[in-house]
């Protein structure tokens, strides 16, 4: 059998996405809408406010194309707390134009594969990888995926070593996009569908692009990567909510 690599994990992570429904948004009162957004960006505020407390990290954002308008996605520190933030979000007067369209569950997750810290829970440096600020760049891509299990392309049959090479040298291409892009990889093995969420953040999307393509050839997901579906959006500042919300 071969050896499961050790891996770490910090906070769970909810990715949340929502259609508007625009006609209800349309037909609504002044002051039904202005009260819906202001329930919101009571919301956002309360976010920044766990944020500051070092107790999770939230961000919204616009998405293009037809697979949601909004999406949110929160990391705190325990399951029982999104499942409380999502409940809590769906009883708001704002959530009523809302159709939950996709979501994923998930949680930080850092493996020993490149790296392994003699005691991480005493360092600074893997805390902060497992309980992130979420970056406020411009743009965030997000995407499920897995590694592949057919015939001689199984990664969970490979030995340590031979996964352990490639993903050094997935690692160092990830690191040759420094300060371009920031990853935030989370486990999904038993919680979603796929067995990863792959979390990215740029102030240009393109280097998603780029990213993405230089990996696929590269063997960790030239051979083994399965992809889902992929999402990208706008980061959502309050100016921009009432902007986007504007009649
Ligand atoms: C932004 C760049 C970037 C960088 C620097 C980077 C580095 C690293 C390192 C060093 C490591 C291993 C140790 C760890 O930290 O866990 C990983 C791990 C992982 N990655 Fe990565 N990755 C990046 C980026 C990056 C992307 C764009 C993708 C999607 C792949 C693609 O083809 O679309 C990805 C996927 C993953 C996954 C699924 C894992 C877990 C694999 C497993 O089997 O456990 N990743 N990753």
């Amino acid at each position: 059998m071969s050896e499961a690599v050790n891996t770490l994990e910090g906070w769970f992570a909810l990715h949340d996405f929502r259609s508007i429904d625009w006609a209800a948004w349309k037909s609504a009162s002044e002051e039904e809408r202005r009260a819906a957004l202001e329930e919101l960006i009571a919301f956002m505020h309360k976010w920044g406010d766990v944020e500051a407390n070092k107790q999770g990290s939230s961000t919204m954002v616009s998405v293009v194309g037809h697979k949601a308008d909004i999406a949110f996605m929160h990391l705190r520190p325990t399951l029982e707390e999104l499942d409380a933030l999502e409940a809590e979000f769906n009883k708001t007067q704002f959530a009523m134009y809302t159709i939950q369209t996709y979501s994923y569950v998930s949680v930080v997750e850092l493996s020993s594969y490149v790296s392994q810290a003699e005691n991480p829970e005493a360092d600074p440096a893997i805390q902060a990888r497992l309980k992130p600020i979420l970056p406020k760049t411009k743009h965030i891509c997000f995407y499920p995926m897995n590694k592949k299990r057919e015939g001689n392309d199984n990664w969970y049959m490979l030995s340590m070593e031979e996964r352990r090479a490639m993903m050094r040298s997935h690692g160092m291409i990830g690191r040759s996009y420094a300060g371009r892009v920031t990853q935030i990889i989370t486990g999904s093995v038993g919680l979603d569908d796929w067995e990863w969420g792959v979390t990215l953040f740029a102030d240009d999307p393109i280097v998603f692009k780029k990213l993405v393509y230089e990996m696929r050839f590269d063997e960790a997901s030239a051979r083994f990567g399965e992809f889902g579906t992929f999402i990208v959006g706008n980061r959502m500042t309050e100016e921009r909510v009432n902007e986007y919300f504007a009649i």
